[in-house]
């Protein structure tokens, strides 16, 4: 008899000769062979959705080969590997009439080089990254809609601009819409100081994907909710897919309609969180690969090592490491790279601490760190202790229960609604404002 480890390395490479790079590596290189005993094979996967792609369509490829590799009838399981991180999940099955759709393709809306073949998967990243293939490559039905959250610069821009061009590589008369909350808002405002409210409706209603990014700007803005909402509806009746994408959850965004935040739970949420070493070792790989920089290994790893908060600023540090390099006329190399970033002051700068905050903002006002984490309710500390938190969730990438944990234990929610006071107010309180920028400053030196 065959071992699993023998059995399961044949397969896979039937998988890879059978399958393009990008769903190899999603669904099959994740996959580990638990067990072996004919005929059953329990692979170990990384989430539920993976589990229902392997059940839903990568079944039938796996018996076919066992038997025509090894005479094997195979009878796989498939088993969700440990802590799963927050999932929720409604399959919708149900078919749904379809309607003729305006003929217009507006994929130029869509960035070029956010593709499936250019996001680099990581731990933070693989199950936003199986749910989004998974609804291009069944959309409308699978997940509808797929709400992608996190924080900023962690990919969901380029998961959603993706899943359009898939679905257009797939099907060239696709119509796909890509819109950010705000320019839908905007659209929706000037349709109807234009009186071109049907265009508006026309232009957003009769898409195959509608797109919306951070939908969070949603907050407090009744009538665009209102129209989304009818948007929505029409799509969803008519099974074409949504994909959203905030920097929370829908329940989380504040004075959302009970309605949107019910209808944006039927599909499925999942969140991207930070990238690992190994992950932002591999994007700058794979970035400097693409734009063809010549940079040894070891000067990728300072890189990765140093910026730490997200992939925008990770890429904003490669991109000043060949700024330099060219300025200067010289090859990337270790020392070159420390130099390049010492202006960027990241180096040997230790990673901003709730702690730091705290103490910074308790010395600023004066005041206790100790009542800063208490539950004392006068406004002279209540006022410093929502900045703290603010900062805290603006200048570390520590998450609302980190935070609120360090904050004597308190809940996500009330650290949320703190962070958005806090970012109200600063819009409107010029004082505030100043306050805020001398307390980074503070905090940063
Ligand atoms: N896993 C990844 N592989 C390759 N590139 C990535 C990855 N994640 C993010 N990026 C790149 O990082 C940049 C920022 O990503 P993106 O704009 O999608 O972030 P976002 O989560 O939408 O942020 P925001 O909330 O600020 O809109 C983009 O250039 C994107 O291509």
């Amino acid at each position: 008899m065959i071992d699993k480890e023998t059995l399961w390395d044949g397969l896979k490479n039937s998988f890879r000769a059978n399958l393009s790079p990008v769903t190899f590596n999603t669904w099959v290189e994740t996959a580990k062979p638990l067990s072996y005993q004919p005929p059953h094979l329990q692979l170990q996967v990384p989430s539920q959705l993976h589990k229902d792609y392997w059940e839903r369509t990568l079944t039938p490829k796996l018996v076919e080969f066992a038997f025509s590799d090894f005479q094997a009838e195979l009878e796989p399981t498939y088993v969700i590997e440990g802590e799963k991180p927050a999932v929720t999940r409604t399959t919708v099955t149900e078919e749904k009439p379809t309607t003729t759709s305006a003929k217009v393709n507006h994929s130029s809306s869509l960035n070029d080089k956010y593709t499936f073949d250019t996001f680099v998967i990581g731990k933070g990243n693989q199950m936003a990254n199986a749910a989004a293939m998974a609804v291009s490559e069944e959309p409308g039905t699978l997940y509808n809609p797929l709400f992608l959250y996190g924080g900023v610069g962690l990919g969901k821009t380029h998961l959603m601009h993706a899943i359009g061009h898939a679905m257009i590589a797939r099907n060239p008369d696709t119509n796909v819409m890509y819109v950010t909350s705000e320019e839908f808002t905007n659209d929706m405002v000037s349709s109807i100081r234009d009186k071109t409210q049907e265009e508006f409706r026309q232009k957003y209603r009769y898409v195959d994907l509608l797109l919306v990014d951070d939908i969070q700007f949603f907050a407090d803005k009744e009538g665009t909710q209102e129209e989304f909402f009818h948007t929505f509806e029409q799509l969803y009746n008519n099974s074409k897919q949504i994909v959203l994408t905030s920097d929370r959850l829908p329940n989380e965004i504040p004075k959302l309609q009970d309605r949107l935040v019910s209808r944006f739970k039927w599909g499925l949420s999942v969140d991207i969180t930070a990238p690992d070493l190994e992950t932002r070792i591999a994007i700058l790989r794979n970035k400097a690969e693409r734009e063809q920089i010549e940079i040894p290994d070891d000067a990728l790893e300072i890189i990765a090592s140093q910026v730490n908060s997200n992939v925008r600023e990770l890429e904003g540090a490669l991109a000043r490491v060949q700024a330099y390099s060219q300025l200067q006329n010289i090859g990337i190399d270790d020392g070159m790279v420390h130099n390049a970033l010492k202006s960027l002051n990241l180096e040997n700068k230790p990673a901003l601490s709730i702690e730091l905050i705290q103490q910074k903002v308790a010395a600023y006002f004066d005041v206790n760190v100790i009542d800063l984490k208490g539950k004392k309710r006068m406004k002279e500390i209540v006022v410093p202790r929502q900045i703290a938190m603010y900062l805290a969730r603006e200048l570390t990438n520590s998450s609302l229960p980190k935070i609120g944990k360090a904050f004597g234990g308190k809940d996500h929610t009330t650290v949320l609604h703190s962070c958005d006071k806090i970012a109200e107010s600063v819009s409107t309180d010029a004082k505030l404002s100043e306050t805020i920028q001398q307390l980074k400053i503070e905090i940063q030196r």
